[in-house]
């Protein structure tokens, strides 16, 4: 099967680590560090949200993969391993949301 593009993006976000930060937005955003990432994860979150009331699909569908490059550069800084997300949303696979939540201890 064809590698997802979300994995190989993946692959090239780690191989921006300790890259020119002068020449990669990546290894710029590594360099300012985990504060500076997690403050675009959000800003990019806000962003897609407020696409998705007020702007056009065109808009919605640039501001998610914003999101979703961050959220990658997010898990690289932090050592998550995509395939252990994946792994997770499997998982969740057939397990209806609501019963998950009646599920919790009170
Ligand atoms: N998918 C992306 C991607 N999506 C968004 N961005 C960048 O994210 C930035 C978001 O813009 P903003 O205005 O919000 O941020 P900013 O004003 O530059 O930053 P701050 O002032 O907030 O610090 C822009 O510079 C975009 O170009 C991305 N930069 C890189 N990639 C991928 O990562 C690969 C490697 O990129 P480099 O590391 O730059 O070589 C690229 O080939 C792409 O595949």
């Amino acid at each position: 099967m064809s590698q997802h593009v979300l994995d190989q993006l993946f692959q090239v976000i780690e191989g921006r680590k300790g890259a020119d930060p002068d020449s990669s937005y990546t290894a710029k955003l590594f360099a300012k560090g985990r504060k500076k990432i997690a403050q675009k994860v959000g800003e990019e979150g806000l962003e897609t949200a407020i696409a998705a009331v007020a702007e056009t699909p065109a808009d919605i569908t640039a501001e998610s993969a914003d999101l979703l490059y961050h959220l990658l550069v997010l898990w690289a800084d932090a050592g998550i391993d995509p395939a252990d997300v994946w792994a997770e949303l499997a998982r969740r696979q057939g397990i209806s949301g609501i019963a998950e939540k009646n599920s919790r201890p009170k």
